[in-house]
């Protein structure tokens, strides 16, 4: 079996649950709270720095040219691409100044760049891929329970649930496949928990929105 397969293996209880938040559900249909929306964007463009600035990181340590060029692309994606979404909603919704990194979002993001600094390039890749693959899986369900008719979110739903972003996934599942390959039993497991720790921070980010998490002080 190879590494991803196991690995989704262990955080399938995770995703199930992701599927069934209300954030999901109501994204879905369209009565998502704008205000939950509008909280959820601004977390995410700083999320998505973060997420590009720890992909370039990676490709700086990748073992091969290939892979290199790889994660630059990676990284590339998620400025540019993501960004051109964030900006037509950001206008749109008229979001105005940015709003301080929640508590969540800080958490997510100083535990993707520390993995990826203070450990070997596998497990920094191990820790990046729930970011693909569960917004993958995340966006093809939504894609199929949507309403169609006037959701609001439907620009959202196309990107993460549209072919193109399908590939990346694919190569990025890939990628990790080979990079366990080449890894120790224990380095593997160390691979799995990095994935098991993101895919749980995934739930945690949809949940904040949800809830409109604040600093308690
Ligand atoms: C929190 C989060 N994870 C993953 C993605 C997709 O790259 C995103 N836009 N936001």
């Amino acid at each position: 079996m190879k590494w991803s397969e196991k690995a989704w293996q262990e955080i399938l209880p995770v995703y199930k649950d992701i599927i069934q938040m209300p954030f999901i559900i109501e994204l879905a249909n369209g009565t998502l709270d704008i205000e939950k929306f509008k909280y959820y964007m601004q977390q995410d463009a700083h999320y998505l720095e973060y997420f590009a600035r720890t992909l370039a990181v990676i490709s700086a340590k990748a073992q091969s040219v290939d892979t290199m060029l790889d994660f630059i692309r990676f990284s590339e994606g998620a400025i540019v691409v993501e960004r051109a979404l964030h900006d037509s909603y950001f206008k749109q919704f008229n979001v105005g100044e940015r709003m301080p990194v929640s508590p969540t979002c800080h958490h997510y993001v100083h535990y993707m760049q520390s993995t990826v600094y203070m450990q070997q390039v596998e497990v920094g890749m191990a820790a990046v891929l729930p970011c693909f693959w569960i917004y993958k899986k995340v966006g093809d369900y939504i894609l199929q329970i949507q309403a169609k008719e006037n959701n609001p979110y439907a620009d959202w739903i196309n990107t993460y649930g549209g072919e193109e972003f399908g590939n990346l996934v694919e190569k990025a599942i890939m990628l990790c496949d080979e990079g366990a390959d080449k890894c120790t039993e224990t380095q593997r497991k160390q691979m799995t928990a990095a994935f098991v720790d993101a895919s749980r921070l995934e739930y945690l980010f949809w949940d904040s929105a949800y809830k409109l998490e604040k600093w308690k002080r």
